[in-house]
């Protein structure tokens, strides 16, 4: 079976760096080829400098990638001074001019020189422009505008790190109206006063409590029944609740059939989705004029037009560069194809900064002869709204559907000492009461933990204890058993885990 070249395998000397090709100039020799410098790449090509390796990083636009310019350092920044600015409640307009001044500072005005002198001091030659693999072993790099096309060339490895780009659907009229994809949005400093937010994923979710704090008229469009819609129905529900109480009209379970330009903005007609379940109260052929619509229903890797069937790569049909849990990019048959590896959204696996980081140490270490594997059933998912949410592993429904004899058990975190302290029943810190917030375990018959969701205060913190429980397959005894800090929110899972631990036979309560 094929597999990367041996990390010790010797690279080429230096006399040897570059190669005449004829009329089309030189090659330029390096051991690793970096396509794509999003959190992913970069994070390789760094470290393989760093011990020794001959590195090319190969860039289109922004070294670091989405993350830090336009994803998710902006939205975050966004995302606190929004709830600062439903606490104070005062003059919305001068708070969202500040946030937009925060967000352009932590996202470096676009400016990527400190990733770029980071690369360099490490050793990293970047590239930039457009690179396409050319034939085995061999990438041209095109620059936008005027500049000579580079010929790169790998000893070692290529790593693949192209990232994802957002999906636009095909609307009746969507593109006569003013529309937003959320790398705008995120880079605008444009306050709406009447805004339509297409999609209900984390993207959709996050920036609907964003402009609603701030006083825009939010109207979230989701198809599905409930938001989140990859997660259980209860989490969406919950967080439903929460945006609403932000100001965010929700309207599941609902499909915009078309838009038209109306009032310098746009009219869109919905109706309830085609699946059978009953849309929100507002869906039924309703109209909404706002002034923008922005478009988040979803982003697809950016696998495919990278010449990468060239090395015996298979791109699936959404664009993905799937892998294995080495990171090693796969052909049709599902084999690794030698010295081809992948990190980041690019490879279809849970798209998230962390997933990206993780997959970067499993291809560093790999180059460096260390059996290290993705662990994908720990890694967490969050959303960052006020409260977050946090998820891992299997969902009830998911569990059932793999054949698990499914056990479960909810608990509310407004019955932690924690809520008592900070008078809260459920919810966030600005907020009292607001809606439903709580933990839910999910295990197998024997007591394994497959999976858990929070909703509610610091989720996203205190849930890495859930997220370590379940790449560890811990049994929910020990999870019922361990002793949580008072008073704190973790506590919630205590009560949960002895309710699971009971019905496994064990009473640790
Ligand atoms: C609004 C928003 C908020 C988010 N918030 C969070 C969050 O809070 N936490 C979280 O974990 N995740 C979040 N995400 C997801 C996160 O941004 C991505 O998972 C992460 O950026 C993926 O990193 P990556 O290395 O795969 O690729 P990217 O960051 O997308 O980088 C890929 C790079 O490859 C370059 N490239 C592509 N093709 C070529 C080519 N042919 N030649 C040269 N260069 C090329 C691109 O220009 C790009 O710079 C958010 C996403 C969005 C849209
Ligand atoms: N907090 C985070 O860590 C974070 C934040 C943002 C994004 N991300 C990642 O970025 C990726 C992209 O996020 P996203 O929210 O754009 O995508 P997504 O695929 O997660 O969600 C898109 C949503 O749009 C809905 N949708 C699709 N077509 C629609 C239509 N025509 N009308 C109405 N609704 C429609 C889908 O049902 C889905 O709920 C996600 O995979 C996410 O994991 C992570």
């Amino acid at each position: 079976m094929p597999s990367t070249p041996s990390p010790d395998a010797p690279s080429r000397p230096a006399d040897q760096d570059t190669e005449d090709v004829g009329p089309g100039g030189d090659v330029e020799q390096f051991d690793l080829v970096v396509l794509g410098v999003g959190s992913g790449g970069e994070v390789v090509a760094a470290t393989a400098a760093r011990r020794g390796l001959r590195v090319a990083a190969v860039e289109a636009r922004l070294l670091g990638g989405e993350c830090p310019f336009l994803a998710c350092v902006p939205s975050k920044v966004m995302l606190l001074a929004a709830s600062r600015a439903r606490a104070a409640g005062t003059d919305l307009r001068a708070a969202f001019a500040d946030a937009v001044r925060a967000r352009d500072e932590a996202a470096q005005h676009l400016d990527d020189s400190s990733q770029a002198d980071e690369l360099a001091e490490a050793g990293v030659v970047v590239v930039r422009g457009r690179g396409t693999v050319t034939g085995p072993g061999r990438l041209s790099v095109r620059p936008d505008g005027d500049g000579d096309v580079r010929e790169l060339a790998w000893g070692r490895a290529l790593v693949v790190g192209t990232g994802s780009q957002p999906v636009v659907p095909d609307l009746p009229g969507l593109d006569e109206v003013p529309t937003w994809t959320s790398d705008q949005a995120l880079t605008s400093d444009e306050l709406p006063g009447r805004l339509l937010v297409l999609g209900g994923g984390p993207v959709g979710c996050e920036l609907s409590q964003v402009y609603a704090s701030f006083g825009t008229e939010v109207t979230l469009v989701e198809t599905s029944p409930h938001l989140l819609p990859s997660e259980d129905p209860w989490v969406g529900e919950a967080l439903q609740l929460h945006l609403e109480a932000s100001g965010v009209r929700v309207l599941v379970a609902t499909t915009l059939v078309g838009v038209e330009p109306a009032d310098g903005g746009a009219r869109a007609r919905l109706e309830p989705a085609s699946d059978g379940s009953e849309g929100s109260e507002g869906s039924d052929g309703s109209e909404v004029v706002v002034d923008r619509v922005l478009v988040v229903t979803g982003r697809a890797p950016s696998g495919d037009g990278l010449g990468l069937d060239l090395l015996g790569v298979a791109v699936s049909e959404k664009g993905a560069v799937e892998v294995d849990d080495r990171c090693r990019a796969l052909d049709a048959d599902g084999s690794p194809v030698a010295g081809v590896l992948a990190v980041g959204d690019v490879t279809g696996l849970a798209p998230y900064t962390h997933t990206a980081n993780h997959q970067a140490r499993v291809v560093t270490a790999g180059l460096a002869g260390r059996d290290v594997r993705v662990r994908s059933a720990g890694i967490p998912r969050a959303v960052y709204t006020d409260p977050p949410v946090f998820s891992v592993g299997l969902g009830e429904e998911a569990a059932r559907e793999a054949g698990h004899d499914v056990l479960v058990a909810h608990q509310d975190v407004g019955e932690t000492g924690r809520a008592f302290v900070e008078q809260l029943g459920v919810g966030t810190a600005d907020q009292p009461d607001p809606g439903p917030s709580g933990v839910r375990l999910v295990c197998d018959r024997d007591g394994t933990l497959l999976g858990a969701a929070a909703v509610g205060p610091h989720a996203d913190s205190w849930g890495g204890e859930l997220a370590l429980a379940v790449t560890a397959g811990l049994d929910v005894r020990l999870l019922a058993e361990h002793t949580r800090a008072f008073p704190t929110w973790s506590e919630a899972i205590t009560p949960a885990a002895q309710d699971l631990a009971a019905r496994t036979g064990e009473d640790v309560s």
